[in-house]
């Protein structure tokens, strides 16, 4: 003890405790998978189904997760498009032997679409259900809520029907295949050791961890997905035989084709704010969003902004980590404090030079 107070200049009464607490404090976030790196997402040989296939971060993804040995089922409408991409995807694949690719054309907005595109997708997977659905399909629309030359309503409604309820039914669809009684998954041979879990990947957004003004169509529907995401997560604990994993990815800006459509429309103040996190490629934010996937993430963001903001919102939400997000979500108020007061007073001194946003101003 005299050695450590000599090296270290600590007291022993204190050293032997703050020994004592880091090596549990150790243990604790080892148990926790910190220091592991088990791929708790693994794809190879899996069958994964993808909607919002043929663009953007659901084309990115595909093409990643076949360079990674997946066989795909590419979902989206226009057939054109979906051909292109499934050229791509198979050119991607890593061990083209053993992994098939297929697309299926659907609109994941019409009632009752997923059923059938299930269906289709058991029969051309030789009778057996994909492994992973992942769900990407989306559109924004932004616009002012109350200008009453926005057509707020109608486009919240079609958000919905694209963001919320093309997933919700998807989720639907699958689960009932992987929950059926007779579709339980065969033991592994090994005692204690469970059958590896199917997965549902929901892609909501991080304007569903902290909203900003010009999203009033698109935010509801991706808040509306994690409360779905939460609420499955708990209903799953009642089928311990038949193991699923649900998961929600919060992607930032991402520079695909959706958002140059929506950036036609979008609210110059809108803009103005979410330049504060930077745009990034499809590619890469489909590779960070596996990268959380293969870690085991419930809530997977793709950026250190992202995880904050998931962190100051977890409520009753799966934990990543419980350490780590419990000490981080104790900061995240601090930081909101002065946060939210600049960006409310960046939007009144646009309104103080603007002017009154439904008076359009004359070309220059
Ligand atoms: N771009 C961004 O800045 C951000 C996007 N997100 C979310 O990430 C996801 C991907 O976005 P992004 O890469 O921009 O997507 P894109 O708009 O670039 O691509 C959308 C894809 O979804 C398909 N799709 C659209 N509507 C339907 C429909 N009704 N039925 C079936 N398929 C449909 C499209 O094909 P087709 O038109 O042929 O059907 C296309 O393959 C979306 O859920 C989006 O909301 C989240 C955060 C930021
Ligand atoms: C710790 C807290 C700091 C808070 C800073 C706030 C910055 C706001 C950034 C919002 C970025 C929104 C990206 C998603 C865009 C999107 O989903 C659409 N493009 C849809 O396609």
């Amino acid at each position: 003890m005299d050695i450590i107070e000599q090296r270290l200049g600590v007291p022993p009464h204190i050293a032997g405790p703050a020994a004592t607490f880091a090596f549990f404090a150790f243990f604790l976030i080892k148990k926790m998978g910190l220091f592991t790196n088990t791929n708790h997402f693994p794809v190879e040989g899996k069958t994964i189904l993808i909607t919002g296939a043929s663009e953007g971060m659901g084309l990115a993804a595909a093409i990643l997760l076949a360079k990674k040995g997946a066989s795909l089922i590419l979902v989206s409408r226009n057939v054109g498009r979906l051909e292109e991409a499934l050229v791509k995807v198979t050119a991607a694949a890593r061990s083209p032997s053993k992994q098939r690719f297929t697309y299926i054309s659907a609109d994941v907005s019409e009632p009752n679409y997923a059923e059938s595109v299930i269906a289709q997708a058991i029969a051309w997977n030789a009778g057996a259900a994909p492994d992973i659905v992942w769900c990407i399909a989306g559109l924004s629309s932004p616009m002012l809520w109350a200008d009453p030359a926005n057509d707020s309503i109608a486009a919240t409604r079609r958000n919905m029907d694209v963001n919320f309820f093309g997933s919700a039914e998807m989720s639907r669809a699958i689960l009932k295949e992987w929950l059926a009684p007779e579709n339980k998954p065969k033991d592994t041979g090994v005692i204690g050791q469970k059958p590896e879990p199917k997965h549902i990947v929901f892609t909501a957004s991080m304007l569903a961890l902290f909203a900003i003004v010009g999203y009033g169509p698109y935010t509801p529907s991706k808040w509306a997905l994690r409360g779905l995401a939460d609420t499955l997560n708990m209903e799953l604990r009642m089928y311990p035989d038949h193991p699923v994993k649900i998961h929600v990815v919060y992607p930032g800006t991402i520079t695909s084709p959706g958002l140059e459509r929506e950036n036609k429309t979008k609210p110059q103040i809108t803009l103005e704010l979410e330049k504060e996190e930077p745009a990034e490629s499809p590619e890469t934010v489909a590779e960070r969003a596996v990268k959380g996937l293969e870690k085991g993430q419930y809530n997977v963001t793709v950026s250190t902004l992202g995880d904050l903001m998931r962190c100051g919102i977890l409520g009753g939400s799966e934990r990543n980590n419980w350490v780590w997000d419990t000490v981080v979500g104790w900061v995240v108020p601090v930081i909101y404090f002065f946060v939210i007061r600049i960006m409310n007073a960046q939007v009144a001194g646009w309104a103080r030079v603007n002017g009154h946003p439904h008076v359009k101003k004359a070309a220059a």
